[in-house]
């Protein structure tokens, strides 16, 4: 497959490097500083783009893609305010996007438990629930887009939890979940959920090694999107 990388930061970098390690052949690699050359380049030869950039350059990123048809898996986080605009977009244009806020296995097999024992808890109403990552200090958004999605899967499960807010001691008002976001290096991605009461406490924790399991998980969607069309997510990809 031909591969466009739309951000080539610390995730394009490994993306690319297992992608060719794959047998794709990267087309381009689009920073900052030479986004320009989009400008001349032949987007009928690209198979799909692959957009890691920051959050306030994916929605122009993805939305180049997605005009020309490009198919986009996406994992840059903190733009989804217009994620809405995209997936309009997609349909538009009969192409595919599939945004993930992680590509991991681990991950995903994560989001799944945590919204079981939030389902468990939802009326152990003893239980103090808060949500903490941490990241390297590099990362421009908080809190992380995988701590948003872990928030959401216990609001749906948790009446008395209605939103999340983030917090640097953990207070917030009655009502919503507090998301403490930690920086330090050099930290690729650690997820902590709470319950604690005086009796006992509940945590279950996920934390990344490195960078690899996010990177692998975009490739290996990449293959899989080839010959899709529509919005898609996880749900879509894995079998769990
Ligand atoms: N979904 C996931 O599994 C997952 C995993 C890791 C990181 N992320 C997210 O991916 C994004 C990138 O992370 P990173 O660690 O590679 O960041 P990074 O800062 O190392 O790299 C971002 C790159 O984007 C480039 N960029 C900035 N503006 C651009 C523009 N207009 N067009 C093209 N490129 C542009 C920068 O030059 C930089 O090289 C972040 O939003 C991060 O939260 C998601
Ligand atoms: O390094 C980052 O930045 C990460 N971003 C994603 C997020 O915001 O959830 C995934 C984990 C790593």
């Amino acid at each position: 497959m031909n591969i466009l990388l739309l951000g080539y930061g610390k995730m394009g970098k490994i993306i690319g490097e297992i992608a060719e390690s794959r047998g794709h052949h990267i087309s381009g690699k689009i920073n900052i500083d030479n986004r320009g050359d989009l400008d001349t380049l032949d987007s009928s030869k690209i198979d799909v783009a692959i957009e890691f950039s920051q959050p306030d350059a994916a929605f122009e990123n993805i939305s180049w893609a997605i005009s020309k048809g490009i198919p986009v898996v996406s994992g840059t986080t903190g733009w989804l305010d217009k994620k809405q605009d995209i997936d309009d977009l997609t349909v538009k244009n009969a192409t595919a996007f599939f945004y993930a806020s992680n590509f991991s296995v681990g991950v995903n097999i994560f989001f799944k438990v945590n919204k079981f024992l939030a389902g468990l808890m939802k009326d152990q109403e003893d239980y103090k629930i808060s949500l903490e990552e941490v990241h390297h200090t590099e990362k421009k958004d908080a809190p992380s887009g995988t701590a948003i999605t872990l928030a959401e899967g216990i609001i749906g499960q948790i009446d008395r939890v209605q939103d999340w807010k983030l917090s640097d001691n953990g207070e917030v008002p009655s009502g919503s979940l507090p998301i403490t976001a930690k920086r330090i290096d050099p930290a690729p991605g650690t997820h902590i959920i709470r319950y604690q009461s005086e009796i006992d406490d509940i945590e279950i924790t996920h934390t990344a090694h490195s960078r690899k399991g996010f990177a692998l998980g975009a490739v290996l969607v990449s293959e899989w999107i080839k010959e899709k069309k529509g919005v898609l997510s996880m749900d879509d990809f894995l079998s769990f």
